[in-house]
């Protein structure tokens, strides 16, 4: 397999999806060695077969405002692989989203759920709807438009859908509503459920306290401890709040945020009276990040990302190509000693190039945010056993999901001078698995 090959005849089949593109030639890239060592991978075209996903759905939402008007959405299911487990992955619910998107998305679900240790297939799904501005009831409506067509292509052996940005406890709350009215059945069909019907404890938290565990796992290889250190984060939303609140209980200095409008800049840190604000703030009152500024009396810099601030550490944790070049050469210029991502690939190719010509350690979110999929997979062990686990049982469950994921990077990506490559080390081990899988189950 030429990886630069196999890219470019998908270039020219899917030439409008960037995203896409991206996601596939990253992976590649770092898997070729290892692919080429296994000739049966190449005589059954395997690379092909793992690159295009199973299954596009694609359907029209129609649904009705508050005003009365008649509103039209697209609604997609992208089911990559499934061949370690059902189809799982989260819903993305924003007026960006497209298919190239998606199906980047759920490429990249693929490999992450591999490398989580348990059962599940690659997905992704969601629709340009975003419910930013929109009443209750409208998000209601629109919950259970998308559902009517959805729940033809779902099932708790088939295909487990979640939250991701826009989808969060309210949303899959009236996705489920809509799910058991129409099919008469209570069951895991998603995951991130209200606690009071089968949702996991710690599954809110779990994306962003794995991401930190991982943090610190790596932080160790280099006898670097995370109490005092200071961190850029982006995002306000589920996975930074809940890595913002693991941060301060390792005693770690949070000193950003941000939302797609701009972020704020605290030179005291952001500590757990702050963070409950920014909890009411953006998951009830669905605010603005600027408000943080004027309680609090600190600089909010509008329409630009916090890359450029001075900080140990840098978490990524809003959305996809959020680091370009510039920003990770003043990272590294500024001293970061660690990125880890809480967005899935939000750094671009430009971007990871600096952050490992500098061997500074940096990791993949398929890796670092596997936490929040690897608690859904929890989640379901739990709905199919009809019993709820506590807290702390998920927590230390989550922590060893984290410590494996980290000693599998170390294993297939430290190099010959010892720097450990995180993304070779991710996407190898993510790969092998469903190859392997591929491989026993035949031409399929
Ligand atoms: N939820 C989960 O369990 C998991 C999530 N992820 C990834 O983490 C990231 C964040 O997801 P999550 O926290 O769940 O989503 P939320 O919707 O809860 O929060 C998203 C945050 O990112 C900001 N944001 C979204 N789009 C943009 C943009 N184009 N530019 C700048 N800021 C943006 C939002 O700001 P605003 O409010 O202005 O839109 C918001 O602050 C995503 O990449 C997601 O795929 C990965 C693994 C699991
Ligand atoms: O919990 C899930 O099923 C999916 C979470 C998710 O969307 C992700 O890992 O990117």
């Amino acid at each position: 397999m030429k990886a630069v090959e196999v890219v470019e005849k998908l270039r020219s089949r899917f030439p409008n999806e960037p995203e896409y593109i991206q996601a596939v030639s990253q992976v590649l890239a770092t898997i070729e060695e290892e692919y080429n060592k296994h000739p049966e991978f190449e005589k059954s075209n395997l690379i092909e077969r793992l690159c295009i996903p199973d299954r596009l759905i694609e359907f029209r939402v129609t649904w009705v405002d508050d005003k009365g008007n008649v509103q039209t959405n697209m609604g997609y299911r992208i089911q990559h692989n499934n061949v370690i487990g059902p189809y799982k992955g989260g819903l993305r619910f924003h007026r960006s989203v497209n298919l190239s998107i998606l199906k980047f998305l759920a490429f990249e679900q693929t490999f992450k759920n591999s490398l989580t240790t348990l059962p599940m297939g690659g997905a992704k799904g969601g629709s340009d709807f975003s419910p930013r501005g929109k009443s209750n009831a409208e998000v209601m409506r629109f919950c259970q438009a998308f559902m009517n067509e959805l729940y033809r292509h779902i099932g708790p052996d088939e295909d487990v859908p979640a939250g991701d940005i826009g989808v969060g406890g309210r949303e899959v709350g009236y996705l489920f509503g809509q799910y058991k009215k129409l099919t008469h059945q209570f069951v895991g069909i998603l995951t991130g459920k209200g606690q009071e019907f089968g949702g996991s404890l710690i599954r809110p938290e779990a994306t962003g306290y794995g991401n930190v565990y991982f943090l610190e796992n790596m932080l160790k290889t280099r006898n670097i401890d995370l109490k005092g250190k200071t961190v850029l984060v982006s995002g306000a939303g589920n996975v930074a709040q809940y890595t913002i609140e693991k941060l301060l209980q390792l005693g770690a200095k949070p000193l950003t945020c941000s939302d797609s409008d701009g972020y704020i800049y605290d030179p005291d840190g952001i500590d757990e009276e702050k963070l409950a604000y920014i909890m009411e703030l953006k998951n009830v009152e669905r605010g603005r990040i600027r408000e943080y500024a004027e309680k609090y009396g600190v600089k909010y810099v509008e329409g630009a990302k916090p890359w450029f601030e001075k900080a140990d550490i840098a978490t990524p944790c809003a959305t996809q190509n959020e680091i370009n070049e510039e920003a990770a050469k003043a990272l590294v210029a500024n001293g970061v000693i660690a990125v880890t991502e809480g967005a899935n690939m939000p750094t671009t190719p430009e971007a990871t190039k600096v952050f490992q010509d500098a061997k500074i350690l940096y990791c993949p979110g398929k890796a670092s945010n596997a936490g929040g999929v690897a608690v859904s997979g929890l989640e379901m062990s739990q709905n199919s056993e009809r019993l709820k686990w506590s807290r702390e049982e998920v927590d230390n469950k989550l922590r060893n999901i984290m410590d494996d994921i980290h000693a599998n990077c170390v294993k297939y990506g430290t190099e010959a001078d010892g720097y450990i490559n995180y993304v070779k080390g991710a996407n190898v081990a993510g790969f092998l698995k469903v190859a392997k899988a591929m491989m026993a189950q035949g031409i399929v």
